[in-house]
């Protein structure tokens, strides 16, 4: 496990109430992620604040493009000075090569860069509306294998797979893993969840959570008790 495993996902539509939420947290207690709604209504100004409070960020824009599109890309969220950032594995080999070498010239201080393999939110089903006639679990797998064979620092990927994936790619291959869900807690929209201490058991690395914190009564009760969990 890593020693801070937690990664609360800010997915708000209001700046103030996000940096109210982040001035009570913790940075040697969690990392924080920024997606598509925010990143769209603040940009990287947002970025640089929520660095000023020495969080370190995952920046997920899931790039999606041809390779010299994605590669430009991964590199301007290198220039922000961001952890880790990502791409979705389905834009294939060559794309995840280009993304992966753009990042070089920034040696030790380039993010982590994975690669999104089937979204949480995604059953077996749903993947056969798609044309893909295996298990989301298989799926993932062959996703994986491409992500390792193109350099990348691991995988998003939902923790019912963790235990899996980490016999078949090694310890160093990292597991984020969203559709996390605290016993009692909502699933909403998202299908292959997992408790807290049930993803950790299962060999993820990093947990993204979101809306179990977010949207709490008290978000910092929240964070502490998800914490605490993991002790
Ligand atoms: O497969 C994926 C990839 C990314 N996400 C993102 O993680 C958070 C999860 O939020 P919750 O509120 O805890 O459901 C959200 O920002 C997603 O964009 C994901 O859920 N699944």
């Amino acid at each position: 496990m890593s020693s801070k495993p937690i990664i609360v996902a800010l997915d708000y539509d209001n700046k103030t109430e996000a940096l109210q939420l982040i001035d009570k947290l913790d940075p040697k207690m969690c990392r924080l992620k920024v997606g598509k709604e925010m990143f769209t209504l603040f940009g990287p100004d947002l970025v640089k604040e929520i660095h000023r409070r020495d969080f370190e960020l995952f920046l997920d824009l899931k790039f999606h493009d041809i390779p010299n599109t994605v590669a430009k890309a991964v590199a301007a969220a290198a220039e922000l000075g961001v952890w880790m950032t990502n791409v979705h594995a389905s834009g294939g080999l060559a794309m995840m090569q280009a993304a992966q070498q753009a990042l070089l010239p920034y040696g030790d201080k380039a993010p982590l860069l994975i690669a999104v393999t089937v979204l949480t939110s995604m059953s077996d089903e749903e993947l056969k509306l798609l044309g893909v006639d295996v298990s989301a679990a298989e799926h993932v797998k062959r996703l994986a294998a491409l992500t390792q064979q193109a350099g990348l620092h691991g995988i998003v990927c939902s923790a019912q797979e963790a235990s899996m994936l980490k016999a078949e790619f090694g310890p160093e291959f990292k597991l984020v893993t969203p559709g996390i869900r605290p016993a009692g807690v909502d699933k909403g929209d998202q299908h292959r969840v997992m408790t807290p201490p049930q993803a950790i058991a299962a060999g993820s690395d990093y947990l993204v959570i979101g809306r179990p914190i977010t949207k709490a009564a008290d978000p910092l009760a929240a964070l502490s008790a998800i914490h605490a969990s993991l002790a």
